[in-house]
């Protein structure tokens, strides 16, 4: 199994007067991992109902493994969503929320989900609703490793639960994935822990997408150049400086777009060059404050 595609093209939602998605374009590889960045209010959860068939879009489309997802028994029966509300039959032992899902999905693996309970320290003879705010998270986990869908999108889950069952739960999903590879979409702000999950990145702003490559790709479009004040103010002249720290005498300014003799022309000029991390990236790309970025990275940057 691979997993479901995803193609989204021209989507736009709205909410009364609220335009959650914006005419959004860009596509969910089959078998991958995905990570869909943002920050709060961005249409992360709003772009993951409409895929999931728990709401349509007021217009554009969205593709499910070459289908609208909407009423369509065969995609909806591949897509899980898990999101924080959690859709399990709270007053009923988690034991028998196992079976429940085992009947329900195919692709269920109940000793998966068993021994991901017990790796997260969960007791499966609770209740969903008596368990604490991260053990309800942490249970979503295990529904939505275990469930094996196609299409597993995972809306913020790993909010309430703590370090140590993140990071549990991230090397299950990847150790289980890479057993049962499929399409998984991962919603996060905690972009430094779950950089690692990543092949792919969305990241959506205000409703609309500002990146979307494979993160190999975009993590190479940001540069930190560093040295002395005025050759790196000559080296980044007519680019894109999301960001200058100086300290001294010393810059270092963060810029986006890269060019084939930045290498050289840095030894010239006894710069030093660096890498600028997915979160980095993020944080620049995503800060309005002063309305130093929120463009779009050009194709000519996002290659
Ligand atoms: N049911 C709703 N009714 C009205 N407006 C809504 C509704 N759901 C979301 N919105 C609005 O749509 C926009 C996108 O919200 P959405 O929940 O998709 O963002 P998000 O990226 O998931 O945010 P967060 O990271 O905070 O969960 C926001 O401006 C939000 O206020």
């Amino acid at each position: 199994m691979t997993g479901f595609g995803v193609q989204v093209r021209d989507l736009t939602v709205r909410y009364g007067p609220t335009t959650a998605l914006d005419q959004v374009s860009f596509e969910i590889r089959p078998g991958v991992i995905t990570g869909l960045l943002g920050r709060n209010g961005s249409g992360k959860t709003t772009f993951l109902s409409v895929a999931a068939a728990f709401r349509r879009g007021t217009s554009g489309a969205v593709l499910v493994d070459g289908e609208d997802p909407w009423e369509n028994a065969r995609v909806m029966g591949g897509t899980c969503l898990v999101r924080e509300s959690g859709d399990v039959v709270a007053d009923e032992p988690i034991t028998e929320n196992l079976r429940f899902l085992a009947e329900r999905r195919p692709t269920f693996d109940r000793a998966t989900a068993e021994s991901l309970l017990d790796r997260l320290e969960i007791d499966p003879s609770k209740r969903p609703d008596k368990l604490s705010r991260g053990q309800r998270s942490a249970f979503g986990v295990v529904v939505g490793v275990a469930t094996r869908a196609p299409l597993t999108l995972l809306d913020e889950v790993h909010l309430g639960m703590d370090a140590p069952a993140r990071y549990a739960f991230y090397d299950a999903l990847l150790a289980d994935w890479m057993a049962h590879p499929r399409t998984i979409v991962v919603s996060s702000h905690l972009i430094d822990e779950v950089e690692r999950l990543l092949e792919d990145v969305v990241i959506l702003d205000h409703g609309r997408v500002l990146a979307a490559d494979d993160a190999a790709t975009l993590r190479e479009q940001g540069l930190t150049v560093t040295g002395p004040a005025d050759e790196v103010d000559a080296f980044v002249t007519s680019r894109r400086v999301v960001a200058r720290q100086t300290l001294g005498r010393t810059a270092q300014a963060t810029v986006i777009g890269t060019a084939p003799d930045d290498e050289a022309r840095a030894r010239a000029a006894g710069l030093e060059l660096g890498a600028v991390g997915l979160q980095d990236l993020f944080v620049h790309l995503t800060d309005h404050a002063g309305d130093r970025a929120a463009a779009p990275l050009t194709p000519q940057e996002s290659r």
